[in-house]
């Protein structure tokens, strides 16, 4: 799983371990993000997919193990700064602003990323280059009719929806969502999917999902966890015939 230099390596976690306590809830786990690729991560509740996504970003400290982005190692660097070298997290919980538009939650984000904080509190409208990112990323997200919505009144789909622009915001070389079509309709999720396939070859995409059709529809690799480790990895073909993965995930017999 680990020997493949040769591909565009975006992110590289080794030996990924978090215990709480007594429990361990990442297990020595290895994953490697190539950038063009949408690597998803299974597995029953409580398996540790949010914990290991949480190690990637900064958000929880590692047990044990290491954090590689684009060739730097970052296991001891906090959240804000792997986001700086290119690490996006869409959240599970909401990070909008509500009494924002749908436009100003993106250009706050696309501001929060250029590197003047001094200029933070300034009229957002000024800032240009922040301008074009939020536009750009609301064209890109089909956000575009309902920009000047405040946030707070814009459907759940859309709201996830805009979470994932105001990620992309922030100009990340990789994506790591967790569950980003929870909650969706079909139609939404059909939207979604088929924008993380259209930004998929700029990226190097984590996705943590529950929608199983979904995950084998879109992932180009599939990493399945049980109890914190990684019973199997492969295509969505490779993992749906894999036995550990009848038996343990799927809950056929073997
Ligand atoms: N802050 C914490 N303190 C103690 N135990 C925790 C903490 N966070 C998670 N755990 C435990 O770690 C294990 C993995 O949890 P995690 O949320 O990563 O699983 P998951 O695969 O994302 O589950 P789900 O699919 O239900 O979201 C679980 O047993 C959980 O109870």
């Amino acid at each position: 799983m680990m020997t493949n230099y040769n591909q565009n390596i975006v992110l590289r976690g080794t030996n990924l371990t978090r215990r709480w306590g007594g429990l361990v809830a990442v297990n020595a786990v290895n994953i490697e993000l190539v950038k063009g690729q949408i690597h998803a991560v299974i597995g029953t509740n409580g398996a540790g997919k949010s914990t290991l996504i949480n190690l990637l970003s900064g958000e929880i400290e590692l047990s044990d193990g290491q954090v590689e982005l684009l060739g730097q190692d970052v296991t001891h660097r906090p959240q804000h700064q792997r986001a700086r070298l290119g690490l996006g997290k869409s959240y599970q919980r909401n990070t909008i602003f509500n009494e924002l538009s749908v436009l100003e939650n993106c250009r706050l984000s696309a501001q929060a990323n250029f590197q003047h904080p001094w200029k933070f509190w300034q009229d957002g409208k000024s800032c240009q280059s922040s301008n074009e990112k939020a536009m750009f990323v609301i064209q890109k997200t089909g956000l575009e009719h309902i920009m000047h919505r405040p946030s707070g009144v814009i459907s759940h789909g859309q709201k996830r929806q805009l979470e994932v622009a105001m990620c992309l915001a922030t100009n990340p070389q990789v994506l790591l969502l967790d569950e980003p079509l929870a909650g969706m309709g079909a139609d939404e999720t059909d939207r979604m999917l088929n924008f993380l396939m259209e930004i998929r070859k700029d990226h190097a995409i984590l996705l943590v999902e529950h929608d199983m059709d979904a995950v084998f529809k879109v992932a180009d690799v599939i990493t399945v966890m049980v109890n914190g480790s990684v019973i199997a990895h492969g295509t969505a073909a490779e993992v749906k015939e894999n036995k550990d993965v009848k038996v343990a995930y799927l809950g056929e017999d073997a």
